[in-house]
This record gives structure tokens, sequence and C-alpha cells, in this order.
């Protein structure tokens, strides 16, 4: 893929308020006795990259599918680059980009036959222009060798290629990627993480699916987690990790001392390599410094351990219900 950028993508308006790109409230959406998607309030803040993360089954397609317009919410509202779906589509929807599951390519058509298919429909692109934009659109995406090729022979990556090149037909201002990475190896992922930095350069609003936590810390500024089918989590990513409870990383010979002394103060630790590893929930690191040292606990070290974006989402994922939800609360103290 090449990393050639579009032109850029001016903001639909400039304001101290932030403006959302995408919004929704109460939204629902069950499939017989299936909660598929249950009162999500999802704020996607203009020229954010947002990362949605979540087990499978936790409802993020059927988000997505509802923010697009493809499937209708049971209850709730979705307002796409601030009109409301479905009423304000026809103006929103040609600004918006996606690649979702099943793109509805026909299989006895060349990739760039697809994609010039896929072109026609496109309101904001005229008509003479069609051509390059379908041969610039290969080319970011690292399809342009392979576009004579019947898209019945390509492989999972080079489809997901494709349909990323139809997201990137005529910049867009939203562009909606259901597990890009998905099928793609090790340099594809990279492209795509390229092409979503270069999205985000040129000024449009990235929302991103994916299982890969590693790829969304890389390339998100947002991140919303998504849990049976509800959020319980979003905001900017270094707030929420901030927010989330740090460890503490003790390194002493008396670990016995040391976590008798700690649980006594009611701090909860527990043995941990060469020591005992300290959460930092509802204490500090000199409260605990001052009880070990007061139980006469030899510290040899102490490191304080940085959530990673992993040990987030298992926190909120992995938890039981009520820890899950005393999680979310602390997460959401912290962030006021
Ligand atoms: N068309 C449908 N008919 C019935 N149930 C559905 C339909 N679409 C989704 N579901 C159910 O809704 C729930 C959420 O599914 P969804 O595909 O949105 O989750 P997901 O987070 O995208 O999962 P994955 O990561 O596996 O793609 C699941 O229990 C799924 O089985």
């Amino acid at each position: 893929m090449t990393t050639s950028t579009s032109a850029r993508v001016e903001p639909a308006s400039a304001g101290s308020t932030p403006v959302l790109a995408a919004r929704t409230r109460g939204l629902r959406k069950t499939y017989g006795n299936t909660v598929a998607v249950d009162r999500v309030d999802l704020d996607l803040p203009e020229g954010a990259v947002m990362g949605m993360l979540g087990p499978n089954g936790s409802g993020k397609t059927t988000t997505i599918r509802m923010l697009l317009g493809l499937v209708r919410p049971t209850e709730g509202e979705v307002e796409l680059l601030g009109r409301p779906l479905p009423d304000g589509a026809a103006e929103s929807l040609p600004h918006v980009g996606a690649l979702v599951e099943g793109p509805g390519f026909h299989p006895f058509l060349s990739g760039r036959e697809n994609l010039r298919r896929a072109a026609a429909f496109e309101p904001l692109l005229a008509t003479g222009s069609v051509k390059q934009a379908v041969e610039d659109a290969l080319e970011r995406v690292g399809l342009a060798q392979a576009a004579h090729r019947r898209y019945r022979g390509y492989s999972l990556g080079m489809k997901q290629r494709l349909g990323l090149a139809a997201a990137l037909l005529v910049p867009r201002k939203l562009i909606v990627l259901d597990e890009p990475t998905n099928g793609l190896d090790p340099a594809g992922t990279r492209e795509v993480r390229k092409v979503v930095h270069d999205l985000h350069t040129a000024g449009s609003t990235v929302l991103v699916s994916s299982h890969l936590l590693s790829e969304i810390e890389a390339i998100c500024t947002h991140v919303a987690v998504l849990h049976r089918g509800t959020v319980v989590a979003q905001g900017e990513l270094a707030e929420l990790l901030q927010a989330d409870s740090s460890a503490l990383q003790v390194t002493t010979s008396d670990v016995d001392s040391a976590l008798n002394a700690l649980r006594a103060a009611r701090i909860s630790a527990r043995p941990a390599e060469d020591g005992v590893r300290v959460e930092l929930i509802g204490t500090t690191a000199p409260a605990v410094f001052r009880t070990l040292v007061q139980a006469d606990v030899e510290i040899q070290e102490a490191t304080r351990t940085r959530t990673g974006l992993e040990d987030l989402f298992a926190r909120l994922t992995e938890a039981g219900e009520s820890d899950h939800l005393s999680t979310v609360d602390t997460i959401e103290q912290g962030a006021r």
C-alpha cells in the first residue's frame, strides 16, 4: 500500500464544543430473545481514531451496522455527521466510507471492475474521475498488481484490501472499519495501520473495531469497550488508562511480613516475582511504603506498573458482574 493521502477533509464546524462525527443514544437491537446491543450511548468526537473493542458477540458489528444505517435499531437514535438516521442518510452517508463484512462484491468480476462498479454509485465522484479514483484506491491498499484478477480467486486478505479500497474512493469525513486486519498478514496489518494514520492526519474521523489490542493501543486516540451489548468504558485512551488503577511492584525478601502488614492495613496485595504486587486502589504509594517500613519490611526496590489497554480490557470484560460494575465505577470516578 502506498501512503499518499487524499485532500485534507475539513471539519464540519469549528468551535470550542467538541463536534461529534457520530452519536448514539439508547441504542438497542434485539433478535428474538437475543439482546445484541443494549442502551449504547456512543460519542465519537470528530477527528478521533476510536477503537471499538469487545469480546466475540459483544455487539461491535451490530452497533457499527446500526451506525451505518445497515440495520434498523429496535430502539434508540443515531446521528451521523450531525444528521439523524435514517432521515438524514442521503446527506451524511456519501461522506462516510465503510469496510464491513460482506461488502457484496461480484465473484466473477475483477477487483478493478468491482471497484469501478462501486465508484459508479459514489455521489461525490464525478463520472470523469472514476478511473483515476479507482487506480489511486487500488494503489493505496496494495492491490494494483492483482486488480485484473477475479474477486472469486482473492484471498481473505485481498478481499479485505478491496473493501478498504472501496471505502477510500473519495475523501471521507468518517471511515468505519469493522475488523480491517482480519485475514491480513503482519505486513498487511502494518499497511492498514499506516492507512488509518494517514486518514487521521488528513482530518478524517475513524472508527475501527478490532480484536488486536496492541493495534488499537498503537493507532487509536479514543476507545469504546463493549461487553454483553453495552458500552462499559469509552473516552480518550490516555485518560482511561490513567484513570484505571495502577499497581506497585515491591521487591523484598520479606514476602510474608509484607503481605501480613499490607492486608492488616486493608491494602490489596498478592505475592509476585521477587516480592509483592500491590493494587493502588483506595491507597497511595507513600501509604504502602509507610505500612511496610512500620512493619520493618526491607524494601529493595519499588516500581509502578502502568496499566496497559490489555489489562484494562481484561478487567472490564472478564470480571464477574459485581467486579465489573465496580471497575467501571472506579474508572468513571477516576475520570472525573
Ligand atoms: N442477524 C442476527 N440474527 C440473530 N442474532 C444476531 C444477528 N446478528 C448478531 N446477532 C447476535 O447478536 C450478538 C452480537 O453480535 P455481533 O456480531 O454484533 O457481535 P461482535 O462483537 O461483532 O462479535 P464478533 O467479534 O464475533 O464479530 C451475538 O450474540 C450474535 O449472535
